[in-house]
């Protein structure tokens, strides 16, 4: 059984012009201990996408969803209060900047204190305060940090950005969480410390027996250990299924011009060289294409694309394309 099982989600909002689907049918199935990233332009609704699953949606939006299944359950159907649980529970975040996850007025220690749930430390108050210390060390060794006595005690302004992101990921896991949703959480950082942290982040995927859920805009800042990639573009999901079949052959224009985009601005090219981003902008809010929303921007748009789309499938890769690329030769 998958532990995340998403199916047609969507999310609707009013505004002066009319009602604007900001996350149109999205799937996303997840399996235990799975690592699954989601790529996708600034504005695609990958941020969105996360808050649907833990539940943080502005209430004034409409969330719909044939299946929105967490563990067997359905999270559509459960109240704040329950709905709050289980992602309490399971579930946790870590983001771009760990500046914006940590409290700036509290030391590290005090912060990892919190997070160590109550049931890991037992008895007197003195045994307790010990264990705590004990437990705080051994999750700042799990993330890699040997220096404990010196980070225990800093404020996170005292720390470096990667330092920082390792105790984001500490206090993160510190509840054995099932889920990591890792939003962007390497995006802006030297490629040694980016290494690091993927490293660290597949490490606790396979001890911890825990899925990572990985955001980012570029497909070179997955993990490595990626088994199943994900694409949206404009809300809508372009290309899901196996990271390496994917990787090798894309179905989409889309994948194809990300995965395109990210070996150029990852090589040295010579300046001035033209970028083989597509042509124009994300669409704004106001003016959705109708049909696939890629169309006004693909190179391989025809009269039919202002129609969307219905899901096509080769070997594990399913795509929502009329014309894709790389097909099998007949
Ligand atoms: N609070 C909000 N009010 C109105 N529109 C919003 C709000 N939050 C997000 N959106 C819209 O929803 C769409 C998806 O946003 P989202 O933040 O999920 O994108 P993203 O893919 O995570 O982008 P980025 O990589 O820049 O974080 C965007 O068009 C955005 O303008």
């Amino acid at each position: 059984m998958d532990l995340l099982d998403i199916r047609n989600l969507t999310i609707e909002l009013d505004m002066p012009q009319g009602r604007v689907r900001i996350l149109d049918r999205v799937n996303l199935q997840l399996k235990s201990g799975e690592i699954h990233s989601i790529v996708g332009e600034s504005g695609s609704g990958k941020s969105l996408l996360a808050k649907a699953i833990i539940g943080v949606i502005n209430p004034a939006w409409r969330v719909t969803a044939d299946r929105l299944w967490w563990n067997g359950q359905d999270l559509l159907a459960m109240d704040l209060k329950q709905r709050r649980a289980v992602t309490g529970r399971d579930m946790a975040m870590i983001f771009q900047d760990p500046a914006a996850y940590l409290d700036p007025n509290n030391t590290i220690e005090q912060q990892i204190n919190e997070a160590i749930p109550t049931g890991d430390v037992t008895g007197t108050f003195l045994r307790r305060r010990m264990d705590r210390k004990t437990r705080a060390k051994q999750l700042l060794h799990r993330v890699g940090i040997r220096d404990h006595d010196m980070v225990l005690k800093s404020y996170p302004f005292e720390l470096s950005e990667g330092i920082a992101q390792k105790v984001s990921i500490a206090i993160a896991v510190a509840h054995r969480p099932k889920l990591l949703i890792a939003d962007e959480p390497t995006t802006a950082m030297e490629p040694s410390t980016r290494d690091q942290i993927q490293r660290l982040l597949t490490k606790l995927a396979v001890s911890q027996d825990m899925s990572v859920l990985l955001i980012t805009q570029d497909v070179a800042s997955i993990l490595p250990a990626t088994q199943n990639l994900t694409l949206l573009y404009c809300g809508q999901l372009m290309e899901t299924g196996d990271a390496r079949k994917i990787l090798e052959r894309p179905a989409h224009p889309y994948t194809d011009s990300m995965i395109r985009m990210s070996l150029q601005s990852h090589s040295d090219l010579p300046r001035k060289s033209r970028l083989p981003t597509l042509p124009g902008a994300v669409p704004t809010l106001r003016h959705m294409p109708i049909g696939c929303r890629l169309g006004p921007r693909c190179p391989y748009a025809q009269k039919q694309c202002v129609k969307a789309p219905e899901v096509s499938s080769r070997e594990q890769q399913l795509f929502h394309c009329h014309f894709p690329l790389n097909e099998p030769e007949s």
